[in-house]
């Protein structure tokens, strides 16, 4: 690029900002006004309270319109702040041989769009716009984009690439593949902070294509560790915000996490672009907030893991034996053939109920209200209609049983003041059908707790034929293991799963309309159970699923494949794409990740080296002296993040204890703690989705990574490094690591780390 060219952009980039720096000041005096609005609304409410001048409805409607004003005019100045810092990132000179010019236009491309505030032009693209995707999409040459009135083509005849902060150029260069790779490489060669960001600058074009697909209701996407599969889901969450804002607002959008450390973890991308979060959670959080089970204590992932994953206890192989099956398909469908089963005999019983000596509601009408009239409905809910049903007609009964005894206590002529024979006649009559409330409400209520006990008792489901050859041959273990703890109030995760989808399918599920876009991250994660359950809550959203089987972490669970989600969320135009390419780690961290995996099929790394990772020998069994002298020679050679990953939060716990009087490092133990910048000491299975300049495996042993159902666990700890990774151990190493190819990494002693 030459002088002249520089100086082009430099004169470029001031006027850009000279324009942003008046739009701010004058959305900052709009910011001012509406602040004031707001106070002083709320001033003449307090002025009027309890005069006839106050309006309390016309207030509260006022005081939301004003409100969401001012959020409105709050975002247009942080999102004009952020583009003072960095107005934009790329440009494309686009010429279209239908313009009639042969002047290629100049797109300058930016986190957010701004115009000239006199003559309205675009001075800057947002990187959503469909002109602003070929930046994404297309080198030097024939390109081409769709918008509402078709496609429109052209030739892109320069593409220019800027670093710009705090106003100032950094750098800039005309792209060409190569230079792309080597800006990419510098954005991953950094080291990392505490949080997620975003990649908006370098999405690479197999990920633009996910980010921007709006054709397909269900998009499923596997790829391996580190190939930006969280940055897609959030950046798609950005694009579909711009793409159809008419009808789409982060209130329409959720996000499944694994936890709430992931939650913290990726809070920050949204906003960094300028859009407003959305509603992240965990499965079992979302169940717990619409108060399904409210009155059950669920056991969490994380007590079932830490059990699973720490010292074989008595009753280790049945627990894993109960997990499986509740987890597989057989289990799902024993569950359907009990909901069939349940709804086909619970009222087949039903006695008629009788007052006064008639039939208010026989055992025919028990059938056709249950069977046919209200068939449409959760069986819960049928019972909850007939309950109302039987209660009319009670009334009814009930007033003629109290003429009756207005009759009989006149004709008595033991009482003469007819208030009097009123009230005994209602008393007696209201005495008489007490008894038959209790009847009715029990006859009609259902506890699904009960119920799900009863599938592990109930004799005349269990022996049907087509039930029986759905039971493992373990099963009266699981039964004798699944009533212990039901029968003391504990609801295990494996039958927590179970138990919501028995309750949702006879009570119903509390759905919810407004969601219009579900993103399961970590989607390998999750039972066919609980996205039966997924989908019953959102039934009227499209799905973004993101996952990658070689990092399900559970060791026993059986999780959902993708071709099995699809089958459960039963939409047409599902979309499966497959991510090939890994941005995380170095090539040498990478080779090794990948050579933890049986050999299917093989992912490439962005180009960029560091060393391989190293294996150390400690000189004794108690490791403090080795991780400590190996983090603060992380910390002299620059690395900002550093996580101690052990295999359980117990663990964790130890070792931060012996560390954490030399050292300042942060430990996280529950699911609930939150997502820290520095030194962390996790357990394995919180340390998913995350990632830390270095990364030194405690303890890895035989002993602790020996088991072959946890070589996924160990393959998500190891990748979960950027530029380091030290593996530790004293005991026999890892099997996982003991059988590799020794030119994979390198073996040290403690004395020479
Ligand atoms: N196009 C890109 N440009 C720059 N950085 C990228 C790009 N794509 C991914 N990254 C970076 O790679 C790292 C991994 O991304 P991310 O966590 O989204 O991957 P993932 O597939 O969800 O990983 P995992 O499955 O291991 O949790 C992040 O630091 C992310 O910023």
């Amino acid at each position: 690029m030459d002088n002249k060219e520089r100086e082009y952009e430099l004169e470029r980039l001031s006027m850009t900002i000279g324009h942003i720096k008046r739009q701010l000041a004058a959305s900052g005096s709009q910011c001012t006004d509406s602040q004031q609005q707001l106070k002083g609304t709320l001033a003449d409410y307090w002025g009027n309270l309890g005069s006839s001048a106050c309006d309390e409805a016309q207030f509260i409607e006022e005081m939301d319109r004003q409100k969401k004003l001012t959020a409105l005019v709050h975002q247009k100045y942080s999102r004009l702040q952020r583009m003072a810092d960095s107005p934009y990132f790329g440009r494309i000179d686009f010429w279209e041989p239908q313009s009639g010019s042969d002047q290629a236009e100049r797109i300058y491309i930016g986190i957010s769009s701004l115009s000239h505030s006199g003559s309205g032009e675009l001075l800057v693209y947002d990187w959503r716009s469909p002109v602003a995707g070929m930046f994404y999409d297309f080198e030097r040459g024939k390109a081409w984009y769709e918008c509402p009135a078709g496609r429109i083509e052209g030739e892109i005849r320069l593409k220019r690439q800027f670093k710009i902060v705090n106003g100032i150029m950094k750098y800039m260069f005309d792209a060409d593949i190569t230079i792309e790779d080597e800006m990419l490489q510098a954005v991953l060669s950094k080291s990392s902070d505490a949080r997620m960001h975003t990649i908006v600058t370098s999405i690479q074009r197999e990920q633009n294509q996910i980010v921007r697909d709006v054709g397909h209701p269900v998009l499923f996407v596997r790829g391996p560790a580190g190939s930006g599969k969280t940055s897609i889901a959030l950046h798609r969450i950005a694009y579909l915000l711009y793409h159809e804002r008419e009808h789409l607002s982060s209130k329409n959008v959720i996000i499944f996490s694994p936890n709430h450390i992931f939650s913290d973890y990726i809070a920050d991308v949204l906003p960094e672009i300028g859009e407003e979060n959305v509603l992240q959670t965990t499965f079992q959080d979302y169940v717990k907030d619409t108060g399904v089970g409210q009155e059950l204590a669920l056991e969490d992932r994380s007590v079932q893991l830490e059990w699973l994953l720490g010292d074989k206890q008595a009753g280790w192989a049945m627990k894993v034996e109960n997990i499986r099956y509740k987890s597989s398909a057989a289990f799902v469908k024993l569950l359907d053939c009990y909901v069939g089963f349940l709804q086909g005999n619970l009222v087949r019983e039903h006695p008629p109920i009788r007052f006064n000596g008639e039939v208010i509601f026989s055992k025919g009408e028990w059938k056709k209200h249950f069977f046919h009239n209200l068939a449409h409905l959760p069986a819960g809910r049928r019972l909850k209609k007939i309950r109302q049903l039987i209660k009319n007609k009670l009334q009814s009964a009930i007033q003629r049983l109290r003429q009756e005894k207005i009759k009989e206590i006149t004709e008595s002529g033991n009482e003469v003041n007819a208030k009097t024979v009123e009230a005994m006649a209602r008393l007696a009559a209201g005495e008489a059908a007490a008894p038959l409330y209790e009847i009715i409400h029990k006859l009609t209520e259902l506890h699904a707790l009960s119920l799900y006990k009863a599938l592990f008792t109930c004799e005349e489901f269990l022996n049907n034929r087509e039930v029986a050859a759905l039971l493992p041959q373990t099963w009266q273990e699981i039964c004798r293991q699944t009533l212990r703890e039901l029968q003391a109030g504990r609801v295990t995760y494996e039958d927590s799963f179970g138990y919501l989808y028995l309750l949702g399918m006879l009570e119903g599920f509390p759905a919810n309309r407004e969601i219009r876009h579900v993103v399961v991250d970590e989607a390998q994660d999750y039972t066919a159970l609980q996205y039966k359950i997924i989908k019953q809550l959102f039934p009227a959203s499209r799905w973004t699923i993101l996952g990658d089987p070689a990092q399900a972490v559970h060791p026993y669970l059986t999780t959902a494949d993708f071709a099995e989600v699809s089958r459960i969320l039963q939409q047409a135009g599902s979309y499966f794409y497959t991510l090939k390419r890994a941005y995380r780690s170095t090539c040498e961290i990478h080779a090794f990740c990948q050579a933890l995996l049986p050999a299917t099929e093989k992912t490439e790394a962005v180009l960029r080296f560091g060393g391989k990772p190293r294996v150390v020998r400690q000189r004794q069994a108690d490791g403090t002296n080795a991780w400590l002298r190996a983090v603060q020679v992380l910390q002299r050679e620059g690395w900002q993040s550093i996580a101690l990953i052990c295999k359980t939060a117990r663990q964790a716990m130890l070792v931060h204890q012996a560390v954490s009087e030399r050292l300042p490092a942060h430990v996280i133990l529950s699911e609930d703690d939150r997502f820290r910048r520095g030194v962390v000491v996790i357990p394995s299975y919180l340390a998913k989705g995350l990632e830390f300049d270095a990364v030194l495996v405690v303890q890895a042993e035989q002993t602790q990574y020996g088991r072959p159902e946890e070589r996924n666990l160990f393959y998500t700890v190891c990748t979960r490094a950027l530029h380091q990774l030290c593996l530790f151990h004293f005991d026999a190493l890892t099997p996982f690591v003991a059988e590799l190819d020794t030119s994979l990494y390198d073996v040290m002693w403690e004395e020479n780390n």
